[in-house]
């Protein structure tokens, strides 16, 4: 049988919100994804453990937020695994599952702060990424380090709307940005506001 074509969203979901449905949806339907698995992250390596709720809780906010999307999984493969860095949890996934063809989904804050994350380039040279705006962060993004290192090997959307399907097989390195997803939404301002 052949593979399934996975957009993994890495997050630290506390908690979840419209902006992770968002941008979700956007994969499925932009790049032709069979599934999107949000990997509910133990803790991530650059952010205060101050604040962050613990780890049911912030999977179960993941659970609530997708009730009624099927094709989108709640994944706690890095807590059974203790893994927090993405470059290792990337090799994992790819050595259990040889048949799938994974795509790294992220906000273009992350496209930013990438290159302080752990191996990050080991992260393009394993699966292609797509990159989602996120109001504010959009020059930065497209300007800084990371997308200036692979230029040569970025994507670009079809003009005709319809879905890129071939972008999940694509050889690594490769990254797409898709400019759709606009919501000013973030786990902070819902902490603030206390609101969901
Ligand atoms: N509104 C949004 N638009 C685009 N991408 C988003 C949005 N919200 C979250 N993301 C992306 O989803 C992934 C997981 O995000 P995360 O769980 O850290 O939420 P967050 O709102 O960024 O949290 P916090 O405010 O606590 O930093 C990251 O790649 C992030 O860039
Ligand atoms: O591998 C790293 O060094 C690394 C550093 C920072 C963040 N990440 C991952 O980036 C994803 C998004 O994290 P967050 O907290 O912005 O939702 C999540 O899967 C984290 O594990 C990974």
């Amino acid at each position: 049988m052949a593979g399934l074509k996975v957009g993994l969203l890495g997050g630290s979901f506390n908690p979840a919100h419209d902006g992770h449905l968002q941008i979700s949806l956007t994969a499925l339907r932009s790049l032709g994804l069979d599934q999107v698995w949000w990997l509910v992250s133990p803790q991530n390596p650059l952010k205060s453990t101050e604040g962050m709720a613990d780890y049911a809780a912030r999977l179960q906010s993941a659970e609530q937020k997708v009730a009624g999307h099927p094709a989108i999984r709640i994944s706690d493969f890095e807590k059974r695994l203790g893994e927090t860095y993405t470059a290792n949890t990337l090799a994992r996934l790819k050595a259990c599952y040889p048949q799938n063809h994974f795509v790294w989904l992220m906000g273009a804050d992350n496209l930013i702060q990438i290159t302080r994350w752990y191996k990050w380039q080991e992260i393009f040279e394993q699966v292609p990424v797509a990159v989602f705006d996120r109001p504010g962060y959009t020059y930065r993004a497209l300007s800084g380090k990371a997308a200036s290192l692979y230029r040569h090997v970025r994507v670009f959307p079809p003009a005709s709307r319809k879905p890129d399907s071939r972008f999940a097989n694509r050889t690594a390195p490769c990254w797409i940005f898709l400019p759709q997803t606009k919501l000013k939404l973030s786990s902070t301002d819902i902490r603030k506001n206390r609101i969901n």
